[in-house]
């Protein structure tokens, strides 16, 4: 084990598996050796994930963290990966403690189809709103029942790898954001193979500016994703707005348990419907650009999420995107949310007391409060706030869902 790894494995408390496959490090523990060796996956046991050797470890985002400072500077650890490691970082439904793979995604799926028939049974609202001329290109609007003349708008982009997820089966904020005084909006875009990546870049562009060009006196235009979609509200970080006629009044970004650097995705399994090539993959790639890109409303904030038990690389991925946005001049927040994996972070987005769902007194100024770190150190994140996104008002703030590092 080389020093410098030695030091930040032990500071942060690197799992064994990740430092021998991330950091050429050598395993203490021998039954990671074994499965190493013998080329089997090799993850944290659900009864004790995070824990090694009776000690309770912090988690995977202190690996991310320490994972990203180790090696030689432009390298990056997931090139050091097992073919077999790579597909298993990315693939998140390997990752939750709770439910196996199968079970996650069918429960992801059910709860996001419930979600949606409640909203469309309860809430007023707009379907398979055409935001241009293709057939995939319609995106559905709930809005409050107390009717306003201007609201703030939630933009949600579903995730599944680009090629799976629908906005039929994705209304999971509609009834708390709703019943909050905000319009939310559902957006479909061609998922692989039927659409590129680019021109899922192009059709979600297309369907901020037709918001604001539909609710030109809107109080702020929000755009969360989640994952793939993460990725996809991300490249709106980079948009050129002067081809779309208009400027949306967007104020804030959650990015939730997303991906910014493409290029690990050429090597796994999701690139058979997507094929990238390298070209593709950088120039779709936020991480690569974010820092230069600059803020069209200096007081928009950028809200980084990932799930305590999403994989080492969805936080490697969420941390340095967090830091590049950090050395631009992006208003950036970085939160882990503590004990969801890929899929319960959004699932939760159906309960009002989540982080994500709470809505302030002055719902045209979400994140309002909350500080946004320097992105000085790597302990920063270890003195994070756990405030939620949105300042509270009616509700009182919940930190059910999170937790510092430093209480784990
Ligand atoms: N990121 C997602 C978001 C929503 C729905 C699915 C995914 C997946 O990634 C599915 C992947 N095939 C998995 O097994 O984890």
């Amino acid at each position: 084990m080389c020093a410098e790894a030695a030091a930040v494995a032990s500071v942060f408390g690197i799992l064994d598996h990740q430092a021998l496959v991330l950091s050429n490090l050598e395993a203490t523990d021998t039954s990671h050796q074994l499965c190493a060796a013998r080329g089997e996956r090799v993850r944290p046991s659900q009864a004790g994930l995070w824990q090694y050797k009776g000690v309770t470890r912090t988690s995977a985002v202190d690996t991310a963290m320490a994972i990203s400072d180790v090696g030689l500077p432009g390298e990056v650890p997931w090139k050091k990966m097992s073919a077999e490691e790579l597909e298993n970082q990315y693939c998140p439904s390997q990752w939750g403690v709770r439910l196996r793979a199968e079970e996650a995604l069918r429960t992801y799926s059910q709860i996001g189809i419930e979600a949606t028939r409640r909203a469309r049974a309860t809430r007023k609202s707009l379907l398979h709103v055409p935001y241009g001329d293709g057939e995939g290109e319609k995106l559905d609007i709930y809005f409050p029942d107390e009717a306003a003349e201007a609201l703030p708008f939630f933009l949600f982009f579903h995730g599944g790898y680009w090629q799976s997820g629908s906005k039929d089966e994705s209304a999971f904020m509609v009834d708390p954001l709703t019943a909050q005084g905000v319009a939310v909006v559902i957006v479909a875009y061609d998922i692989a193979p039927k659409g590129t990546l680019d021109q899922m870049v192009d059709q979600v562009t297309r369907s901020v500016a037709f918001v604001q060009k539909q609710y030109p006196s809107n109080e702020g235009i929000y755009l969360c994703g989640h994952s793939a979609g993460a990725h996809l509200a991300a490249m709106m970080l980079l948009a050129n707005w002067t081809k779309h006629g208009v400027t949306p009044n967007l104020k804030g970004f959650f990015l939730v348990s997303g991906v910014f650097d493409l290029e690990p995705i050429m090597y796994t399994s999701q690139n058979v419907a997507l094929q990238l090539t390298l070209e593709d993959a950088q120039r779709n790639s936020p991480q690569l650009k974010v820092a230069q890109a600059q803020p069209v409303d200096p007081t928009c904030r950028v809200l980084v999420v990932v799930g305590q038990f999403d994989s080492p690389e969805f936080h490697r991925q969420s941390w340095e995107f967090y830091q590049n946005l950090c050395q631009g001049e992006w208003k950036a927040s970085f939160e882990q949310l503590h004990d969801v994996d890929h899929f319960e972070i959004v699932e939760n987005l159906t309960q009002k007391d989540n982080m994500l769902t709470q809505v302030g007194p002055h719902p045209w100024q979400p994140f309002r409060g909350r500080q946004h770190r320097s992105c000085r150190s790597l302990l920063d994140a270890q003195t994070r706030s756990s405030r939620p996104a949105w300042p509270t008002w009616r509700n009182s703030v919940s930190t059910k869902n999170t937790k510092k590092i430093s209480q784990m």
